[in-house]
């Protein structure tokens, strides 16, 4: 895993932003992420929960960190912010500058099996192991079993995906502009073939072995997501989100999947933003309601929802 290395340190909404950057084992390539830690360990012994926001296309961990304002929500709960990067940068593998929407800042948060990007390409195994056993080894005051997920666009899909092939591993999902079914809209199908490789054969009746396509796609995974489970997701898309309009979110086909496998809105919350985009803009609106709904799971300050479902158990108050 190698050293960790603060390049600098910011204070921001009376925590301090931590710019990092280390060797990555899973990428082979040096990382750059950011963390927000609150002002104090809030409540020690007891750790800081962590709350991971991942990017979306072109992007590094500085955009949200500097136009999403999660800090001063995160302040206020006492929860750790980690954004990574959304992809290696400067691997060396052929092709990876080429375009905005694969290779360089369009990691998709998924392990590559498709040469040559099988060798750096490991974003999932970067989030899921490498990350949080960084974060353990330097930060005793996080608390990396106590995890929930954030993402927006391509790295809406990351925090969705991720969450759903880990049933009960992360307490809390929440998407803005997820892209919710990338099998089916044009940049997730660009990334599935340059990193997985040829779509899998259509067939017309549905195979028992998901391909390593549907093993990434959230609208396929919710389908198989097991009713006993703990399920928290939370979805907010703009209508004048013009990537939405285009049919590269496909918001609607996850919901329906949702439904359909008797998801309902207590456990699956989707919201149409009328007028918003796709920006920073209607990010920054929303993410005090994000950073609200993860608190309920990460501090489990003992709501009930309307279903009945008792959610994080009290390790302490808010
Ligand atoms: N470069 C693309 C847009 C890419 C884009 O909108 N990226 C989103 C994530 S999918 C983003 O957050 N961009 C960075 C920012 O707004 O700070 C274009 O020109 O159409």
């Amino acid at each position: 895993m190698g050293g960790l290395t603060v390049t600098s340190s910011i204070k921001s909404f009376g925590g301090t932003l931590h710019k990092l950057s280390h060797d990555s084992t899973s990428t082979g390539t040096k990382m750059a992420l950011n963390l927000f830690i609150p002002p104090a360990p809030p409540r020690e012994p007891i750790k800081m929960p962590l709350l991971v926001y991942l990017s979306g296309l072109t992007c590094t961990g500085d955009n949200c960190a500097e136009k999403g304002f999660i800090q001063p929500h995160a302040v206020k709960y006492g929860i750790a912010v980690a954004y990574p990067d959304t992809s290696p940068r400067g691997a060396g593998v052929e092709g990876e500058d080429k375009d905005w929407d694969f290779g360089t800042g369009a990691g998709f948060y998924i392990d590559a099996t498709n040469p040559p990007y099988d060798k750096n390409y490991k974003m999932y195994t970067y989030i899921t192991k490498e990350l949080p056993a960084l974060l353990k080894e330097h930060y005793q005051e996080i608390d990396t079993e106590r995890v929930s997920l954030m993402g927006h666009s391509m790295g809406g899909h990351g925090a969705m995906s991720i969450y759903l092939k880990n049933p009960g591993k992360y307490l809390s999902c929440s998407a803005f502009a997820p892209i919710a079914n990338p099998v089916a809209c044009p940049w997730g199908q660009k990334a599935f073939t340059g990193y997985f490789g040829p779509p899998p054969p259509t067939s017309s009746v549905e195979s028992p072995t998901p391909s390593i396509w549907q093993q990434h796609d959230s609208t396929h995974l919710i389908k198989s997501y097991p009713q006993d489970t703990p399920m928290a997701i939370k979805i907010d898309v703009g209508t004048a989100d013009k990537f939405y309009q285009d049919g590269q979110l496909l918001v609607e086909n996850f919901e329906k999947a949702a439904r359909e496998a008797k998801w309902g809105e207590a456990y699956v919350e989707v919201k149409k933003r009328d007028g918003y985009d796709h920006s920073y803009y209607f990010v920054s609106s929303f993410v005090k309601d994000h950073v609200d709904f993860h608190a309920t799971f990460l501090l489990g300050v003992g709501q009930r929802r309307p279903d009945g479902l008792v959610v994080g158990e009290g390790a302490y108050q808010v």
